[in-house]
């Protein structure tokens, strides 16, 4: 078991799962939250993922198969995505227009079809999506921050995450994003209103940066 990955809130490994190459992701105590108190809360994240997870997959969003939920030690075991993140793929490919329009169909597509089901991913950056190298299907991951929501705020937030991850990570990539709105309008039936709603949020964003 190799450690890849250690964050705030959780470890990462890769190892095999009978016979399958897969990721572990173990969510630890919070020393400075009350023992009891954060073991339920751990608890209900850890569920909270698998359950997001779960949705998306019965619903035909390519995420990694769910190997096994292990609840008493808050892990849960996943497949591991062969492929590179967009991150990657974006920085590789910024001059050929067609593959960025290409991605920018599969992320709107998705993303309208996650809102649909009234799934928030929380975290949208472009690390946390990757083109599976078999099929060249887009994969969303990390589902550590997802939750169920209907509201029209909540799907622009998550949209606004993705926007700000994308400006700040990539140059120049503003008319990239608008494609890919431009996409999740012509697939979401609610997104005129989650876009007016993202007007709005943006907004806020660039209040807030004045202010500091
Ligand atoms: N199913 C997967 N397949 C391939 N790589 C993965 C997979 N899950 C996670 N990773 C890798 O591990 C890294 C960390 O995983 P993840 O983003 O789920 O955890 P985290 O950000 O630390 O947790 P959280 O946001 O839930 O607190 C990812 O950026 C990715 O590189």
């Amino acid at each position: 078991m190799q450690l890849i990955q250690q964050g705030a809130e959780a470890k990462v490994y890769a190892l095999t799962f009978y016979g399958k190459e897969a990721i572990a992701k173990e969510r630890f105590p919070k020393t400075y939250r009350h023992p009891v108190l954060d073991k339920k809360l751990t608890a209900r994240r850890v569920i909270q993922e698998a359950r997001c997870l779960y949705r998306c997959q019965q619903a035909g969003i390519d995420t990694p198969a769910l190997y096994y939920i292990d609840s008493n030690r808050n892990i849960i075991y996943m497949e591991r995505i062969q492929g590179c993140t967009v991150k990657q793929y974006l920085l590789n490919q910024t001059d050929d227009k067609a593959a960025c329009d290409g991605i920018a169909e599969k992320i709107g597509t998705t993303l309208a079809t996650l809102h649909a089901l009234d799934i928030i991913h929380g975290d949208l950056t472009t690390s946390n999506l990757y083109i599976r190298e078999s099929t060249n299907s887009l994969v969303l991951i990390d589902f550590g921050l997802s939750f169920i929501s209907n509201l029209v705020e909540d799907k622009a937030v998550d949209l606004y995450v993705l926007e700000r991850a994308f400006l700040s990570t990539h140059p120049n990539s503003q008319a990239l994003f608008d494609k890919i709105i431009q996409v999740y309008l012509k697939r979401s039936t609610t997104g005129k209103q989650v876009y007016a709603r993202l007007e709005d949020v943006r907004l806020r964003g660039r209040k807030k940066s004045m202010v500091g």
